[in-house]
């Protein structure tokens, strides 16, 4: 459905050239959540806008539906973006114009019949949750009925295709938790596709299918949402995992339990916990566990849970417990230092 293909873009600013993307590549599937995720700078603003050339690239071809972006002249560009919704995280909102006109006037400027303007205005404000805020002007509503207004806005032109551009960043937990259930509800419903970018993990585990790690412009590892998580490589995804596993065990702790037997983390996919396996190790090897942090976040379609135990007893007994684990498929890593 959105194919970028080694998209290369280089801003010149006063402090020299900065390469924004290097030779970036993804595919989105046709009804996939797709997230982006990356620190500050990593250029994933630079991405979005590329896909609906908001940001014209030096290098490389943004296809959606087998039609290349990159080739288009004006007047097909703006055919082809009539598919595509964006929001962005400040909302864009007109702010002299009502909820009601804020999504009427630009199907107006698209030549949508007026008592279908209408309908549609009145669908669409019902799908968020709105109904009752037509003629609410912006600064008369906080910010995630705002964004549900540009949600709104967005579907209201029928896109096939629905970008996001840090559509969350400025809203509270709450809050947050709410839109990105509206997003997974638009997804599931009306079978947008949605490309999405942010520099926060829960936005990936709790909506996304797919995810693609962003550093230095560089795509630096992707893959499906529940294997990134089950089998991250690269050390700046494994930061971004860990965000979502706060843990308050000392440093001191550590490394002096690590004086009897090592302290691992124990990561597992799905229903099953990693505690069944654990047990079944503690009866089979000399071994005693116990458990320092547990945590499960639910991803968009399984659990994924992580215990944090002190495997108490000799060298031997402690690998072969470790190698009893793997084999029952729970991810083991060994606790060496705080980035647990
Ligand atoms: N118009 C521009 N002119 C010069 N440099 C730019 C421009 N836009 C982006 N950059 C630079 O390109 C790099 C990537 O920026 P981009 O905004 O895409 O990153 P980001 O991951 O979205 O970060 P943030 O979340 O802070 O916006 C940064 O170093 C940024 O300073």
């Amino acid at each position: 459905m959105i194919e970028i293909k080694s998209v290369s873009k280089t801003f010149n600013s006063k402090k020299g050239k900065v390469e924004a993307l290097k030779d970036v590549s993804l595919t989105v599937k046709k009804g996939e959540i797709f997230g982006v995720v990356g620190y500050s700078g990593a250029g994933k603003s630079t991405l979005i806008r590329a896909v609906n050339q908001l940001e014209q690239v030096d290098k490389g071809n943004v296809i959606i539906d087998g039609s290349d972006l990159t080739k288009m002249s004006r007047t097909e560009l703006r055919s082809a973006r009539k598919g595509i919704g964006m929001i962005f995280q400040g909302f864009n909102l007109l702010r002299t114009a009502t909820v009601y006109q804020n999504i009427a006037i630009p199907l107006k400027l698209a030549g949508v019949p007026s008592e279908e303007i209408d309908e549609r205005v009145k669908r669409y404000l019902q799908i968020v949750g709105l109904e009752g805020k037509h003629d609410s002007f912006p600064a008369q509503l906080s910010g995630g009925q705002k964004q549900r207004v540009a949600i709104a806005r967005a579907l209201s032109h029928e896109p096939d295709v629905l970008l996001s551009d840090e559509a969350t960043s400025a809203l509270d937990p709450e809050t947050t938790e709410s839109i990105l259930n509206l997003l997974l509800k638009i997804n599931r419903e009306f079978g947008i596709t949605i490309l999405l970018i942010t520099h926060e993990m829960h936005v990936i585990q709790k909506i996304c299918d797919q995810v693609a790690v962003m550093e230095n412009g560089e795509i630096i590892e992707q893959g499906k949402v529940v294997e990134l998580f089950s089998n991250a490589k690269q050390q700046t995804t494994k930061k971004f995992i860990n965000s979502l596993f706060p843990d308050d065990i000392p440093g001191e702790l550590i490394q002096s339990l690590s004086q009897t037997g090592p302290i691992v983390s124990l990561s597992f996919v799905g229903h099953s916990t990693g505690k069944p396996a654990l047990s079944l190790a503690s009866k089979q090897f000399d071994v005693h566990s116990n458990i320092l942090s547990g945590n499960i976040v639910q991803l968009k379609d399984e659990p994924y849970g992580r215990l944090v135990t002190h495997l108490q007893g000799s060298d031997e007994e402690t690998s072969k417990t470790i190698e009893f684990l793997r084999a029952e498929g729970v991810r083991v890593e060994e606790v060496s230092n705080r980035e647990l």
